[in-house]
């Protein structure tokens, strides 16, 4: 049995090495909270919760996550022993929504059970991969010729696929140049959401560059209209932010609104349902990659273990730890070496928390027993 005893909330500010711009807007500095779990036997879990400060990616913040953890889901998991980590999405589920605070908690309970068992997260998961291909995300940039410097350094890194935000007037153009540069080069766009029905003529034009996929182009809650535009594509369209649940997947597979799935642990609501989606998916032959959500490196750490499952075939968003962050909060960081990350087999996680950091780091600490 997982009997916690005490969950420490560490609430951490890390400066991106560079300022992050989406079809939303920018930002360098990144809140988050770092989930410390510990068990009747002293044994230490690790989670990281993925909630933006502002709630322009879904309706999480750092406030609402911190506001639900410690009001409501974490008296949830004081409350009895588990018998394993796939029972906190029942114990959960009597709370609506608020995935990226449920999976900040649950992804804890999964690396505490890991340790346990003393086996690599991965393996607890079911994964069998040593290592994994990743690609990255490139933000929209001041100009075409700063982006196609940064695709040609990514690339020489050996990166297997570049990731570019779009939005109306940084898109077809845009893409065209850095294609005319790279005329083979694995890419994908993102606009997450900054298009309607109404540019469908227009987005169309992305099917002459040989895209790997569009990913979520239309609203951040729509699956209906998604599959009108994927009958007019030949680009695979993928689905980000639409997706929070197995449900939804479901429905989106049914409309034939995606042929791919971008699953974010946090925004599906932790480990067990992204590797229900997983299963779903590999099913029905649909592929799936690991997005990413600009993390520290007990949340890449998560990616990187999710990413061994079998159906895990497409370049995710996992880059190294170097590329956002001057200093990680784990030991070893994340290294990529030619668009390779090898699976650390040490047990949970994989990566020792560099406390010394994480104290440097941490601007409130709550203590929850
Ligand atoms: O490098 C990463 O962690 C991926 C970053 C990234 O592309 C995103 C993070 C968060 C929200 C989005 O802007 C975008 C995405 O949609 O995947
Ligand atoms: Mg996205």
């Amino acid at each position: 049995m997982i009997s916690i005893k005490k969950v420490i909330l560490h609430q951490v500010r890390m400066t991106l090495k560079a300022p992050f711009t989406t079809s939303f807007g920018t930002f360098q500095d990144k809140d988050f909270f770092v989930v410390e779990m510990i068990d009747n036997a002293g044994r230490t879990g690790f989670g990281e919760s993925v909630a933006f400060s502002s709630p322009w990616y879904s309706e999480e913040t750092v406030r609402t996550n911190e506001h639900m953890m410690k009001d409501f889901l974490i008296p949830l998991l004081l409350e009895k022993p588990l018998e394993h980590p796939d029972e906190v999405f029942q114990r959960f589920s009597g709370i609506r929504r608020n995935n990226m605070a449920k999976a900040a908690l649950e992804g804890a309970v999964w690396d505490l059970y890991a340790k346990r068992l003393s086996v690599p997260l991965a393996q607890a998961l079911g994964g069998k991969k040593k290592e994994i291909d990743v690609g990255i995300s490139i933000g929209i940039q001041s100009s075409v010729q700063e982006l196609v410097r940064l695709v040609e350094n990514f690339a020489e890194q050996g990166y297997k696929r570049m990731k570019i935000k779009i939005k109306p007037g940084w898109d077809v153009d845009v893409l065209k140049e850095v294609r005319k540069v790279f005329p083979t080069l694995p890419l994908m766009a993102d606009a997450n959401s900054a298009y309607t029905l109404k540019d469908l003529e227009h987005l169309k034009q992305l099917d002459d560059l040989d895209l790997k996929m569009i990913e979520q182009p239309l609203a951040h809650d729509d699956i209906v209209d998604h599959a009108t535009l994927q009958r007019a594509l030949s680009t695979p369209i993928c689905l980000d932010e639409s997706i929070h649940s197995l449900e939804d997947t479901r429905r989106a597979v049914e409309l034939g609104s995606c042929k791919i799935i971008n699953i974010k642990i946090g925004r599906v609501g932790g480990l067990s349902e992204a590797k229900r989606i997983h299963d779903f998916c590999m099913d029905r032959n649909i592929p799936v990659w690991c997005g990413g959500m600009l993390e520290a490196g007990i949340g890449r750490a998560h990616n990187v273990a999710l990413t061994t499952l079998d159906n895990f075939v497409l370049p995710g968003d996992t880059a190294g730890s170097s590329h956002y962050w001057d200093e990680d909060l784990i030991e070893p960081e994340v290294v990529v070496k030619n668009g390779v990350i090898h699976v650390p087999d040490l047990p949970g996680i994989g990566y020792e928390v560099n406390r010394k950091a994480l104290e440097k780091l941490c601007i409130k600490k709550s203590v929850i027993a």
